[in-house]
Protein backbone atom coordinates (compact mmCIF):
# COMPACT_ATOMS: atom_id res chain seq x y z
CA UNK A 1 0.00 0.00 0.00
CA UNK A 2 1.53 3.61 -0.89
CA UNK A 3 1.26 6.69 1.34
CA UNK A 4 -1.02 7.94 -0.57
CA UNK A 5 -3.13 4.97 -0.52
CA UNK A 6 -2.96 5.13 3.11
CA UNK A 7 -3.91 8.18 3.50
CA UNK A 8 -6.66 8.29 1.34
CA UNK A 9 -8.04 4.70 3.35
CA UNK A 10 -7.37 6.86 6.77
CA UNK A 11 -9.20 10.37 5.47
CA UNK A 12 -12.21 7.86 4.77
CA UNK A 13 -11.67 6.00 8.15
CA UNK A 14 -11.68 9.01 9.54
CA UNK A 15 -14.61 10.41 7.82
CA UNK A 16 -17.05 8.07 9.53
CA UNK A 17 -17.32 9.92 12.70
CA UNK A 18 -16.08 13.08 14.31
CA UNK A 19 -14.20 11.44 17.19
CA UNK A 20 -12.32 7.87 17.03
CA UNK A 21 -12.70 6.37 20.63
CA UNK A 22 -8.84 5.41 21.67
CA UNK A 23 -9.40 2.59 23.74
CA UNK A 24 -7.23 1.12 26.31
CA UNK A 25 -8.68 -2.20 27.76
CA UNK A 26 -7.06 -4.12 30.78
CA UNK A 27 -10.01 -7.15 30.62
CA UNK A 28 -11.16 -8.95 27.67
CA UNK A 29 -14.53 -9.41 28.70
CA UNK A 30 -15.07 -5.67 28.27
CA UNK A 31 -14.23 -5.82 24.48
CA UNK A 32 -17.41 -6.64 23.06
CA UNK A 33 -19.82 -4.96 25.43
CA UNK A 34 -17.54 -1.85 24.86
CA UNK A 35 -17.67 -2.17 20.66
CA UNK A 36 -21.53 -2.86 20.33
CA UNK A 37 -22.19 0.50 23.03
CA UNK A 38 -19.62 2.71 20.81
CA UNK A 39 -21.11 1.71 17.41
CA UNK A 40 -24.58 1.52 18.84
CA UNK A 41 -23.87 5.06 20.21
CA UNK A 42 -22.62 6.23 16.73
CA UNK A 43 -18.70 6.07 16.88
CA UNK A 44 -18.10 3.31 14.51
CA UNK A 45 -14.26 3.40 14.39
CA UNK A 46 -12.60 1.41 17.45
CA UNK A 47 -8.57 2.57 18.43
CA UNK A 48 -7.46 -0.63 20.55
CA UNK A 49 -4.27 0.86 22.21
CA UNK A 50 -1.58 -2.03 22.00
CA UNK A 51 -0.44 -1.08 25.88
CA UNK A 52 -1.83 -4.24 27.33
CA UNK A 53 -1.41 -7.77 27.30
CA UNK A 54 -5.27 -8.80 26.22
CA UNK A 55 -4.63 -5.45 23.56
CA UNK A 56 -4.55 -7.97 20.09
CA UNK A 57 -7.09 -10.57 21.78
CA UNK A 58 -9.52 -7.13 22.30
CA UNK A 59 -8.90 -6.76 18.71
CA UNK A 60 -9.58 -10.18 17.59
CA UNK A 61 -13.06 -9.83 19.58
CA UNK A 62 -14.12 -6.55 18.35
CA UNK A 63 -13.49 -7.43 14.61
CA UNK A 64 -16.48 -9.65 15.18
CA UNK A 65 -18.91 -6.70 16.27
CA UNK A 66 -21.26 -6.15 13.59
CA UNK A 67 -20.65 -1.71 12.42
CA UNK A 68 -17.16 -1.43 13.45
CA UNK A 69 -14.01 -1.13 12.01
CA UNK A 70 -11.14 -1.53 14.10
CA UNK A 71 -7.80 -0.31 14.09
CA UNK A 72 -4.61 -1.07 16.46
CA UNK A 73 -2.97 2.07 18.52
CA UNK A 74 -0.01 2.57 19.77
CA UNK A 75 2.13 1.05 17.09
CA UNK A 76 5.68 1.21 17.76
CA UNK A 77 7.33 -1.25 15.78
CA UNK A 78 6.69 -3.72 12.67
CA UNK A 79 6.41 -6.95 14.99
CA UNK A 80 3.43 -4.75 16.62
CA UNK A 81 2.52 -4.21 12.48
CA UNK A 82 2.37 -7.74 11.77
CA UNK A 83 0.73 -9.00 15.05
CA UNK A 84 -2.17 -6.31 14.32
CA UNK A 85 -3.03 -6.83 11.07
CA UNK A 86 -2.89 -10.38 12.25
CA UNK A 87 -5.45 -10.11 14.71
CA UNK A 88 -7.78 -8.29 12.59
CA UNK A 89 -7.08 -4.31 12.61
CA UNK A 90 -7.93 -2.71 9.41
CA UNK A 91 -5.89 0.56 10.29
CA UNK A 92 -3.17 1.38 12.48
CA UNK A 93 -2.54 4.36 14.58
CA UNK A 94 0.95 5.53 15.75
CA UNK A 95 2.21 8.44 18.13
CA UNK A 96 5.26 9.25 15.75
CA UNK A 97 6.61 7.81 12.81
CA UNK A 98 9.76 6.03 12.20
CA UNK A 99 10.71 4.84 8.59
CA UNK A 100 10.60 1.09 9.86
CA UNK A 101 7.08 1.90 11.16
CA UNK A 102 6.14 3.52 7.87
CA UNK A 103 7.68 0.39 5.90
CA UNK A 104 5.93 -2.29 7.85
CA UNK A 105 2.64 -0.32 7.31
CA UNK A 106 3.02 -0.39 3.86
CA UNK A 107 4.62 -3.79 3.33
CA UNK A 108 1.58 -5.15 5.27
CA UNK A 109 -1.10 -3.05 3.66
CA UNK A 110 -1.83 -1.23 7.09
CA UNK A 111 -2.87 2.01 6.19
CA UNK A 112 -1.04 4.43 9.10
CA UNK A 113 -2.44 7.50 10.66
CA UNK A 114 0.93 8.29 11.91
CA UNK A 115 1.55 10.90 14.39
CA UNK A 116 3.39 14.41 13.78
CA UNK A 117 4.05 17.01 16.55
CA UNK A 118 6.24 19.36 14.60
CA UNK A 119 6.16 21.20 11.35
CA UNK A 120 9.35 19.75 10.67
CA UNK A 121 7.48 15.75 11.25
CA UNK A 122 4.44 16.94 9.74
CA UNK A 123 6.74 17.81 6.37
CA UNK A 124 9.10 14.60 6.59
CA UNK A 125 5.49 12.38 6.21
CA UNK A 126 3.98 14.54 3.61
CA UNK A 127 7.40 14.46 1.97
CA UNK A 128 6.93 10.62 1.66
CA UNK A 129 3.35 11.39 0.72
CA UNK A 130 0.88 11.14 3.97
CA UNK A 131 -1.29 13.42 3.74
CA UNK A 132 -3.71 12.84 6.67
CA UNK A 133 -1.54 12.46 10.13
CA UNK A 134 -2.56 12.60 13.59
CA UNK A 135 -1.36 15.78 15.79
CA UNK A 136 -0.53 14.40 18.94
CA UNK A 137 -0.04 14.78 21.95
CA UNK A 138 -2.63 17.57 20.37
CA UNK A 139 -3.56 19.79 23.91
CA UNK A 140 0.24 19.90 25.53
CA UNK A 141 1.17 20.69 21.99
CA UNK A 142 -0.72 23.97 21.59
CA UNK A 143 -4.06 22.85 20.64
CA UNK A 144 -6.19 23.86 18.62
CA UNK A 145 -4.42 27.09 18.12
CA UNK A 146 -1.09 25.00 17.06
CA UNK A 147 -3.20 23.38 14.51
CA UNK A 148 -4.90 26.94 13.09
CA UNK A 149 -1.78 28.01 12.71
CA UNK A 150 -0.18 24.82 11.31
CA UNK A 151 -2.80 24.74 8.53
CA UNK A 152 -2.05 28.14 7.09
CA UNK A 153 1.62 26.97 5.52
CA UNK A 154 0.36 23.45 5.34
CA UNK A 155 -3.04 23.11 4.23
CA UNK A 156 -2.88 20.17 2.23
CA UNK A 157 -2.00 17.83 5.49
CA UNK A 158 -5.32 16.98 7.00
CA UNK A 159 -5.52 15.83 10.89
CA UNK A 160 -6.63 13.67 13.67
CA UNK A 161 -6.10 15.53 16.58
CA UNK A 162 -5.60 13.38 19.49
CA UNK A 163 -4.15 13.87 23.02
CA UNK A 164 -5.98 15.27 26.10
CA UNK A 165 -9.10 16.60 23.96
CA UNK A 166 -12.73 16.39 25.94
CA UNK A 167 -16.04 16.71 25.03
CA UNK A 168 -15.37 20.47 25.39
CA UNK A 169 -12.41 20.86 23.62
CA UNK A 170 -13.20 18.99 20.91
CA UNK A 171 -15.77 21.84 18.87
CA UNK A 172 -12.59 23.98 18.59
CA UNK A 173 -10.71 21.43 16.48
CA UNK A 174 -13.65 20.01 14.73
CA UNK A 175 -14.34 23.66 13.28
CA UNK A 176 -10.68 23.71 11.66
CA UNK A 177 -10.84 23.16 7.81
CA UNK A 178 -7.31 21.05 8.73
CA UNK A 179 -9.28 18.39 10.90
CA UNK A 180 -11.23 15.65 9.59
CA UNK A 181 -12.23 13.87 13.34
CA UNK A 182 -10.61 14.24 16.74
CA UNK A 183 -8.97 10.73 18.86
CA UNK A 184 -9.68 10.88 22.92
CA UNK A 185 -10.29 8.34 25.50
CA UNK A 186 -12.99 10.01 27.20
CA UNK A 187 -15.68 8.01 25.60
CA UNK A 188 -14.50 4.82 27.05
CA UNK A 189 -13.61 5.78 31.15
CA UNK A 190 -12.62 2.99 32.92
CA UNK A 191 -14.90 3.60 35.70
CA UNK A 192 -17.84 2.82 33.27
CA UNK A 193 -16.02 -0.03 31.88
CA UNK A 194 -15.61 -1.57 35.21
CA UNK A 195 -19.64 -0.65 36.36
CA UNK A 196 -20.74 -2.42 33.46
CA UNK A 197 -22.35 0.48 32.23
CA UNK A 198 -22.73 0.25 28.62
CA UNK A 199 -25.89 2.64 28.44
CA UNK A 200 -23.57 5.04 30.28
CA UNK A 201 -20.50 4.83 27.28
CA UNK A 202 -23.66 4.39 24.46
CA UNK A 203 -24.91 8.09 25.78
CA UNK A 204 -21.02 9.09 25.91
CA UNK A 205 -20.70 7.89 21.84
CA UNK A 206 -23.63 10.01 21.18
CA UNK A 207 -22.63 13.02 22.30
CA UNK A 208 -19.53 12.89 20.57
CA UNK A 209 -21.41 11.81 17.37
CA UNK A 210 -23.32 14.41 17.50
CA UNK A 211 -20.35 16.76 17.59
CA UNK A 212 -20.74 19.30 14.40
CA UNK A 213 -17.99 18.87 11.75
O1 LIG B 1 -1.80 5.19 21.47
C1 LIG B 1 -1.41 6.00 20.63
O2 LIG B 1 -1.12 5.68 19.46
C2 LIG B 1 -1.26 7.41 21.04
O3 LIG B 1 -0.63 8.16 20.35
C3 LIG B 1 -1.83 7.95 22.28
C4 LIG B 1 -3.34 8.24 22.33
O4 LIG B 1 -3.79 8.78 21.15
C5 LIG B 1 -3.63 9.07 23.51
O5 LIG B 1 -3.28 8.35 24.65
C6 LIG B 1 -5.04 9.58 23.60
O6 LIG B 1 -5.52 9.55 24.91
P1 LIG B 1 -6.25 10.77 25.64
O7 LIG B 1 -5.31 11.90 25.75
O8 LIG B 1 -6.58 10.18 26.96
O9 LIG B 1 -7.49 11.09 24.82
Amino acid sequence: MTPAEASAKSLEICRLAPVIPVLVLDDLAFAAPLARALVKGGLPVLEVTLRTPVALDVIRAMAEVEGGVVGAGTLLTPADVKAAKAAGATFGVSPGATDRLLDACEDHDLPLLAGAATCSEIMALLERGYTVQKFFPAEANGGAAALAAIGAPLPQVTFCPTGGITLAKAPDYLKLANVACCGGSWVAPKGLMQAGDWAGIERLAAEAAALPR
